[in-house]
């Protein structure tokens, strides 16, 4: 049975159809459908400028593709067109949230000020936008006193409690990333997309984000998707695995599928000849 098979019968969180995207002369991606499942990691990997993270950037608004469909279903029934949406919708209502592949926390600020900066809209609404509510009047209280529960909640998934009061900027590097995504969480998003988290990172930083990713699918149900280089990130951590070569889905399924399909090895290795690609996939398997 291959992936795609065993993922028939699961709801689609995120689903793309038939996305193209043009810049001048160049097809970035070329009819691309794929599917991302509700409470999985899916990894979208590829060789370098295969497009993966112009797949990012239409999934979150910052550009509209020239051609196809972005759907996103909540569990509660909402359907959320995110190829008709500014990026900002797609942020507060559809509640996809992204990192980027270079760090961007306020660096001055500090651990914890960056996890309640991320709350800003939600306590700024439970203000109603007026003076008496930041006074205390209404909900801004009781939503200021959860802000500050949700991050230290995060803070201690991603075992930077110890860290709450220091400069973000000094933090290590791999610890920078689990900030970043720790302040994504805090925004309570369905779809949370990460680009390249593991770019960097030593073997024990990877270690760790490995476990933070896998405690928030765990614990919160969020579905990931992940664009990712490093193999063993993605081997290790994915239930759902996309291909994308020149901008086309090469191949679709569980990470032994994936890994074993001759044409990945073919474009990972630069092979041309599918026959000898399928050679080596024989010793991979
Ligand atoms: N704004 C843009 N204008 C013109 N071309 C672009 C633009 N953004 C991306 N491209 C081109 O689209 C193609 C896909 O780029 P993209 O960054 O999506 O690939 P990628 O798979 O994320 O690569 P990498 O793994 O190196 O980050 C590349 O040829 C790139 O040069």
């Amino acid at each position: 049975m291959s992936g795609s098979d065993k993922t028939m019968n699961k709801k689609p969180l995120l689903e793309l159809e038939h996305i193209s995207m043009k810049f001048g002369g160049l097809m970035a991606i070329n009819d691309l459908s794929f599917n991302a499942y509700e409470g999985e990691i899916t990894a979208l990997i590829g060789p370098n400028g295969a497009g993966k993270t112009t797949v990012f950037n239409c999934i979150t608004g910052f550009y509209k593709p020239t051609m196809g469909m972005i759907r996103l279903n909540h569990d509660d029934g909402k359907v959320f067109q995110l190829e008709q949406m500014p990026d900002f919708k797609i942020t507060a209502h559809a509640k996809v949230a992204r990192t980027f592949q270079n760090i961007r926390l306020f660096s001055g600020l500090t651990v914890l000020e960056n996890l309640l900066v991320a709350q800003h809209n939600r306590l700024m609404k439970a203000s109603g936008f007026t003076i008496l509510g930041l006074m205390g009047i209404g909900g801004y209280k009781k939503e200021a006193s959860e802000a500050i529960e949700r991050a230290r909640f995060w803070l201690e998934k991603a075992d930077l409690i110890d860290r709450a009061d220091d400069p973000a900027g000094d933090l290590p590097y791999g610890a920078q990333r689990r900030l970043e995504i720790a302040r994504a969480m805090c925004t309570g998003p369905k779809l949370l997309c990460l680009d390249e988290p593991a770019a960097g990172l030593n073997p024990k930083e990877s270690l760790a984000l490995n476990e933070l990713l896998r405690s928030i699918r765990k614990d919160t149900g969020t579905s990931i998707l992940l664009i990712e280089h490093d193999m063993s990130v993605v081997m290790e951590i994915s239930d759902h695995v996309v291909v994308l070569e020149y901008g086309q889905k090469i191949s679709d399924g569980t990470p032994d599928h994936v890994k074993n399909d001759p044409k990945v090895i073919a474009a990972y290795l630069g092979v041309d000849d599918e026959e000898e690609a399928a050679k080596i996939a024989g010793g991979n398997a």
